[in-house]
Formats: structure tokens, sequence, C-alpha cells
């Protein structure tokens, strides 16, 4: 009898006919309140999960007796109590790598929107307001040949980096838990404290891991420490800036402008200062979403939980507790 695995997210044709060839898959498009109680009933026999953000956590656990892998279709899995899965023998995965050259350019694209005010003078254009001496009202900052400081140089740090540099003549600095020679190396990046970073930089991005160590790790004093006309780009996780800091720094212009793909609250709330302020550009948390990256990441969701269930070793299996690089 082929095992039973939920498939919790909308994915691609070609990923539910892959796992259906070796597995019965139940299929929800997406988890809402309604479609919940169904999907904690069929929780009860099944071996495998795939999908992304649901919290996977004790209470979850203790409702699913038989599961043997859960399979993030995301390279974050701050979602996942990883111990708790590890002390049950529950396998974990994610996905990096695949993702990198795309949110890499949805940072790129932070940086440029941002700085270039690139959302707000569309809608100066569109709404009629493009005077011919419209002059210093449409004037912003460069992003070529600045310091850009990445705090977190992983996959993902480092393919920013890359463009950074090649592309912007872009000078970087990075703060990371360990040197990473190979961004050194190929980038010119220069390891140096968050305190260094944060005072040199003119663009600071962040791209840490939500974890107990980074949660609010950019908060009233980070912000204090950044020069006034440097912009703040966050699409790592919501949680890892103090988001009631992060809209101070922006109100008393102790910081010029932010860029943000992620918030504490997704989707965010109609009434966050944030929403109004011309100096922020927001999306919504979309780093990686493009088809041909979403279909990659889905394929090795799948290739995990495949390989997971037929006593294989998944090609990228969370170790037990948090990755150390
Ligand atoms: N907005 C999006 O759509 C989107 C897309 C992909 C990833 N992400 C987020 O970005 C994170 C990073 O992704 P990645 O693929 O680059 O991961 P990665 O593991 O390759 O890199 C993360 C880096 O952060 C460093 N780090 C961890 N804790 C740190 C700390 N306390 N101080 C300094 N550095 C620390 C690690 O050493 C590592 O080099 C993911 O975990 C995820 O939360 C968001
Ligand atoms: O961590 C990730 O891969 C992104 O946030 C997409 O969920």
């Amino acid at each position: 009898m082929k095992p039973k695995v939920i498939v919790y997210k909308k994915v691609d044709q070609q990923v539910l006919d892959y796992i259906q060839e070796t597995c019965d898959v139940v299929y929800f498009e997406g988890l809402d309140s309604q479609n919940y109680p169904e999907f904690l009933q069929e929780l009860k026999n099944a071996q495998g999960i795939l999908g992304s953000g649901l919290i996977v956590d004790k209470t979850l656990l203790d409702q699913a007796p038989q599961l043997k892998i859960v399979c993030n279709s995301s390279v974050g899995y701050d979602n996942l109590d990883v111990s708790e899965l590890s002390n049950r023998g529950i396998m974990a995965t994610n996905t990096p790598e695949v993702l990198n050259e795309t949110v890499a350019d949805t940072i790129m694209g932070l940086m440029l929107s941002t700085a270039r005010r690139m959302p707000e003078l569309d809608q100066m254009v569109k709404s009629g307001q493009w005077t011919s001496n419209i002059g210093e009202k449409s004037f912003g900052l460069d992003v070529h040949h600045k310091v850009l400081g990445i705090i977190g140089m992983g996959g993902i740090g480092s393919a920013v980096s890359k463009r950074a540099r090649f592309g912007f003549g872009m000078n970087i600095l990075y703060h990371n838990r360990s040197r990473n020679e190979d961004a050194e190396q190929k980038y010119g990046a220069a390891y140096c404290s968050l305190e260094d970073l944060l005072k040199q930089s003119d663009f600071v991005c962040l791209m840490t891991p939500l974890t107990p160590q980074t949660e609010k790790m950019m908060g009233e004093k980070e912000f204090k420490l950044m020069k006034e006309s440097a912009i703040f780009i966050n699409c790592s996780r919501g949680k890892t800036v103090d988001e009631e800091a992060l809209i101070d720094a922006l109100k008393t212009g102790e910081i010029h402008a932010a860029g943000l793909d992620v918030f504490v609250q997704e989707p965010i709330q109609e009434d966050n200062p944030l929403l109004s302020m011309k100096n922020v550009v927001t999306l919504p948390h979309i780093g990686s979403a493009t088809y041909e990256t979403r279909l990659k990441m889905a394929m090795l969701a799948a290739t995990n939980l495949v390989a997971g269930l037929q006593g294989e070793t998944p090609p990228t299996l969370i170790k037990a507790g948090v990755k150390v690089k």
C-alpha cells in the first residue's frame, strides 16, 4: 500500500504527478479555518506533509501519530519545532539554494525602488502630477558604488553580493555567525561587527533566518547606529525586526527609507503605519515568487518527501537543532 501524504499548498500538476507515483496524496490548495478540521482529520494517518508556513509544533504533532517526514517548500523553517520533530524521529526538510538568485533579484528590486522612489513616482505620473518643472521632487539616491552591509551572508546574501559588486560596483560589508571566505574572495566582502556594519553602510540588508538569536536583532539601538541617509531592506522574516522601532526610526528620520518584503503580521494589518509612509516600499512576501523558482522549490520538496518515505536520505534534510554554517 502506498503511504498517505498531505500536500497543503497549491503546487504544479507535475509535482503532484511525481508524488502520486509512490504516494496516495490528499491535496489542499491552501489551509484556512474552513478546511483545517478536515486537514487535522487526514493528518491522523498521514506519513508525510508538504507545504509552507504551517506551524508544526508539539500540539500539531500529537495529532499526527504516523508522521515520518515534514517537507517545507521554503528555505526558512522557523515554522518547524525542529527539536520536537527530532525527538520523535520525524525528518524535516527545506529548500535551500534553488531560490537564491530569485530572492537576490527581489532584494535588488527593493534597493532600487526604495532609493529611486519608483512606486511613489509611478503614482505621481499616473495621477497626472508630472509637471514640466518636476525637478527635485523626483530626485532619489544613488545605489551604484555605495556601501552595502549584509547581515547574514548565506546563500541569498552571497547572490545579492554578486549582483551588488559586479553589477553596481558596490562595496560589501557583512556580518555573519562565522566568516564566509567564499564571499570574501569572490565579491571582496569585508567581515565586520554588526555595529561597524550599521555605522558604515548606505544600504543595510537583513538576511538571517529567524531564530531565538535573531528575533528583533534590528531594534532601537541598531537603527540609531545607522546613517540618516541609509536604507534598510528586510527580506528575511518580519520578526527579525522590532517593527515599532523601525517605524520610529523612519518617522524621526533616523534612517532614510525601508524596503520590506516581510512583516511581523502577514498579511499586514490595514492600520500599520508602514503602509502610509512614502519612504517605505512594501511587498507581500514574494521574495521567491516566480513561476520558475516556485516550481523548483516544490519539486525539491517533493523529492525530499518521496526519498524520505522510501527509506533514503532526503537531499536537503534539516539536521537536528539549528543548522550551523
Ligand atoms: N522573503 C522571502 O520570500 C524569503 C525567501 C527566502 C528566504 N527568506 C528568509 O531568508 C533566510 C535566509 O535564507 P538563506 O537561504 O540565505 O539562508 P542561509 O542559511 O544560506 O543563510 C543565512 C545566514 O545567516 C547567518 N546567521 C544565522 N544566525 C545569525 C546571527 N545570529 N547573526 C548573524 N548571522 C546569522 C548564517 O550563518 C547564514 O550564513 C531564510 O531562513 C528565510 O527566513 C525569505
Ligand atoms: O523561506 C522561504 O523560502 C520564503 O520565505 C518563502 O516561503
